[in-house]
């Protein structure tokens, strides 16, 4: 596939432009970043009776830094394909200065690596440098050449395994410098809500996909059908979970995770009545962060309790 820039379509004048910037930074969206950290370090301490809050809050200092790079480097590669071009609330179109973007990308990155290096040194153990690094490969293969996996349908998976498996591992691991079944298992329902988000974030977007050459999930499955797994995603959070309590591999205030199922149900029913209507369903993506920061909250309160 080649892809060409395409020039960009100014914005409408009656969007203001602090909404615009807010779009374009997304504060909701960072707790996306905390909630790996949140979680492996609530397991270890369900474990072990500690915490070292030293390497907590520079890990989440960190990962806040490095989902801003991932970020800022979203709307640099995608200002190259043009795939944004109809995406006022692109930083690279807010600003007009794509190096400016891609450099403060590169800092936050470079920044939040030395605050893993940090971690590293403090233990004098490079596991969890070596597992980060291969966190921010996945985000680069994501989304930059030759790579762009987006494109190929395959974000869901990658943001799976970096935002659970592997960054909850990493966050565990930091408390604890070893491994544990119970935070392998919380991982898995962290990434799913994780990938979710990315799911849901495709729904209004299935014009510009398609035009950029995008096959993402829902390209590749329509609105409809993706209306309709949305239930069997949400209920697997909740299935596991009670399975994980019932085997007796969870504490059984894990099940906690039952106060998020409103923002669950809200976001099958919005999805289901609104997945073919871009201007409608856009804001399912938030739903979704709002039902991965509930799961998420009360998953660690679980453990802590
Ligand atoms: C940038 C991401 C999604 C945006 O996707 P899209 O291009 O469809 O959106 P726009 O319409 O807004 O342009 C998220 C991609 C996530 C990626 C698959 C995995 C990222 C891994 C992180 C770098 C790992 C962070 C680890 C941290 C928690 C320690
Ligand atoms: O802008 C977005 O759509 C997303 C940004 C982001 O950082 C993220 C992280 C993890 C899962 C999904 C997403 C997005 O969808």
């Amino acid at each position: 596939m080649t892809l060409k820039p395409v020039p960009y379509t100014p914005t409408p004048a009656r969007v203001s432009r602090k909404k615009l910037w807010m779009a374009a930074i997304k504060p909701p969206m960072y707790s996306v970043a905390v909630m790996p950290i949140a979680l492996g370090t609530a397991v270890a301490y369900a474990e072990t009776g500690r915490i070292d809050w030293g390497i907590f809050t520079t890990f989440v200092m960190a990962a806040i830094l490095i989902l801003a790079w991932e970020n800022l480097s979203n709307d640099v590669f995608d200002s190259e394909t043009g795939i944004d071009r109809n995406k006022p609330h692109s930083l690279v179109n807010l600003t007009g200065n794509k190096s400016l973007i891609f450099w403060i990308g590169n800092s936050c990155l470079v920044t939040g690596i030395a605050g893993i290096l940090a971690i590293a040194w403090w233990q004098q153990d490079v596991t969890i440098l070596a597992i980060i690094l291969l966190c921010c490969g996945l985000g680069y293969a994501y989304q930059g050449p030759p790579f762009r996996l987006g494109y190929q349908g395959l974000g869901e998976i990658l943001c799976f395994f970096s935002f659970g498996p592997l960054a909850v591992f990493a966050a565990y691991y930091s408390q604890t410098q070893t491994g544990s079944i119970a935070s392998f298992m919380a991982s898995i329902i962290l990434g799913i809500t994780t990938s979710l988000i990315l799911f849901c974030s495709h729904f209004h977007q299935v014009e510009d996909d398609l035009a950029a050459g995008k096959r993402s999930p829902i390209v590749r499955l329509g609105t409809r059908r993706g209306a309709q797994l949305l239930p069997w995603l949400c209920g697997s959070v909740f299935a596991l979970t009670g399975a994980f309590v019932a085997l007796g591999l969870f504490p059984v205030w894990t099940l906690l995770i039952f106060g998020s199922l409103p923002p669950a149900i809200k976001l099958c029913r919005h999805v289901r009545a609104n997945h073919n209507q871009p201007a409608r369903v856009s804001n399912c993506k938030f739903i979704a962060v709002s039902f991965h920061f509930w799961s998420g909250v009360l998953l660690c309160l679980g453990f802590v309790l």
